[in-house]
């Protein structure tokens, strides 16, 4: 366990009381029933065979110190960060070179603003190999509503053919590097993001798309629920981006704001805002085409970019 940084801290720390803890009450009162005073009793080996177990492991957790870094580390690692491009060099620039691994992106935008198109686009994307600067990796694709369309799929993956390389393009073997789960409730896609260490073990999945993460049609009573398990959603989507070095995409409708003016914001609202690295509202404008602009980004200002979908999929307007 990474607790010591030097001889003195290491001390204060081994005999600090358990009371001094940043833990419930419940916890240190079981704790103390089982005897355990300072933090130098739940560090010993010994004590993994007491019966609060939960308990022990919950406090070792708060005597962990987080690593460091330097600014320079974190700035190298974010250059080397593969990113995922739609093919729109317009949206692209907006999303500062493409969709990022270790980074989490909400695409918020009305029913027919193209979310789902560019969830398509990207699944295919992100099989692009690293010499064709992409992560070359699989999508795990949550598709909540049933919205994602395996023929349209196909036709903007054989739109890609020239990306791939020619030649030796399977168009099989990109629909097989797509892995489709259809949860039906907010808990089952609760339970699809625990399993994923099991799944991640066969296929090298490097991004997940949830399509949608707004689960108005089924049918969770109590509000305040719902939302709760929604943020548990976000917080492991999070876990999964930086752990396993993958790129998170997630939709979102609009809802109705309670300001009483009828303005339509994402649903989660601010609270939900937190929880992703950026986000982005898409509207449809004309035609085919669309645009996106930056609600939330940490590089950039409130940019905005128009791309359109073909045939083929995400391009630029020309
Ligand atoms: N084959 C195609 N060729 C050209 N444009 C297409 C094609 N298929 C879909 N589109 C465009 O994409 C739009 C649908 O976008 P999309 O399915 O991404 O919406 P969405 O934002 O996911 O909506 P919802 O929230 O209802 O799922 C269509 O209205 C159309 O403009």
């Amino acid at each position: 366990m990474n607790i010591i940084v030097n001889d003195s801290q290491f001390f204060s720390m081994m005999l600090r009381p358990i009371s001094s803890l940043a833990l419930p009450d419940t916890v240190i009162s079981q704790l103390k029933n089982h005897g355990f005073c300072y933090v130098n009793d739940i560090l010993d080996e010994s004590a993994s065979e007491a019966t609060c177990i939960d308990a022990i492991q919950e406090a070792r957790i708060c005597c962990k110190v987080p690593k460091s870094f330097s600014a320079l580390d974190i700035l190298q690692e974010e250059l080397l960060r593969p990113k995922i491009t739609t093919l729109s060099q317009a949206l692209d620039n907006i999303l500062d070179g493409g969709f990022q691994c270790r980074t989490v992106t909400e695409l918020c935008g009305a029913p027919g603003s193209g979310k789902t198109q560019i969830c398509m686009q990207i699944s295919i994307n992100v099989q692009l190999s690293e010499s064709k600067n992409g992560p070359g990796g699989q999508t795990l694709y949550i598709d909540t509503r049933s919205g994602l369309c395996i023929a349209r799929l196909k036709e903007m993956a054989t739109a890609c053919r020239v990306c791939f390389g020619g030649q030796n393009f399977d168009i099989d073997r990109i629909l097989e590097h797509i892995i489709v789960t259809r949860p039906q409730s907010i808990d089952e896609l609760s339970t699809v993001l625990e399993n994923f260490n099991e799944l991640d073990k066969n296929c090298q999945i490097r991004l997940i798309i949830v399509d949608s993460l707004s689960f108005r049609r089924y049918s969770i009573e109590d509000t305040l629920q719902r939302t709760q398990k929604c943020f548990r959603i976000l917080d492991k989507l999070n876990k999964l981006a930086t752990r396993f070095n993958l790129a998170v995409v997630i939709t979102n409708e609009l809802v109705n704001s309670f300001n009483g003016n009828d303005d339509l914001v994402p649903a989660g609202g601010l609270l939900c805002a937190q929880r992703v690295h950026k986000r982005f509202m898409l509207t449809r404008l004309d035609d085919n085409k669309f645009a996106a602009r930056a609600m939330k980004t940490p590089t950039m200002p409130e940019v905005s970019s128009k791309f359109q979908v073909t045939a083929g999929g995400i391009r630029d307007i020309m």
